[in-house]
């Protein structure tokens, strides 16, 4: 059992630490973030979930999470905020009946699925994940949600690589981010 005792800016420091930057990883003159030794840190994960959770406004019905790693702070929000959690998942990996939105990221391109079924209409939802880039895994998650009719109510990470300009794709919507990186 952990006790959350790092916020503010102790958090931020613990979040900045931990974070490993791999330069050209996947591909050549990409500077990647791996956030895998903030999970390993039991202190910094609830931490970093507990200040996801305490990041929004009003009631919150589901809590969406992209494959794969924003799954790891996505589920845990969704349980300590009481809601339920709905995965967006890449191509193929859901039975279905789906609907599906293809787009470009900072390394390629890809196409993420969700089952409208887990959504209904008029749901309050919020959005987590791990690394907001360029904003196109999240501007098409957004997109598949409100064609299901949800509520985007606000979209989290934990790192936001701000010089990528993704929060431009998400102009209008409460965008929050633990770290910002310029
Ligand atoms: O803002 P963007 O340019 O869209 O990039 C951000 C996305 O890229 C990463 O996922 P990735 O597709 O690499 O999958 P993974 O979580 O399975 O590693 C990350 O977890 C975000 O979902
Ligand atoms: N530079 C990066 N580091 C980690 N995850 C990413 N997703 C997209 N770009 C990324």
């Amino acid at each position: 059992m952990t006790s959350v005792d790092l916020t503010g800016p102790a958090l931020l420091a613990r979040i900045t630490e931990l974070i490993r930057d791999v330069p050209d990883f996947p591909t050549p003159g990409v500077g990647f973030k791996d956030i895998t030794p903030v999970l390993a840190d039991a202190a910094a994960f609830s931490a970093v979930v507990a200040e996801m959770a305490a990041r929004v406004d009003g009631p919150v019905d589901l809590v969406v999470g992209m494959e794969a790693r924003g799954f790891m702070f996505a589920a845990p929000v969704a349980v300590a905020l009481g809601a339920g959690f709905v995965p967006v998942r890449k191509a193929g990996k859901l039975p279905g009946p789906t609907v599906s939105r293809e787009y470009s990221l900072e390394y390629g391109t890809a196409t993420v699925e969700l089952h409208p079924a887990d959504i209904p209409a008029g749901s309050r939802v919020l959005v987590v994940d791990d690394v907001l880039a360029t904003g196109g895994t999240a501007a098409a998650t957004v997109e598949l949600l409100e064609g299901c009719g949800a509520e985007v109510v606000g979209l989290t990470f934990l790192v936001d690589l701000e010089f990528l300009g993704g929060r431009a794709r998400l102009h209008g919507r409460r965008v929050e981010a633990l770290l910002g990186v310029s």
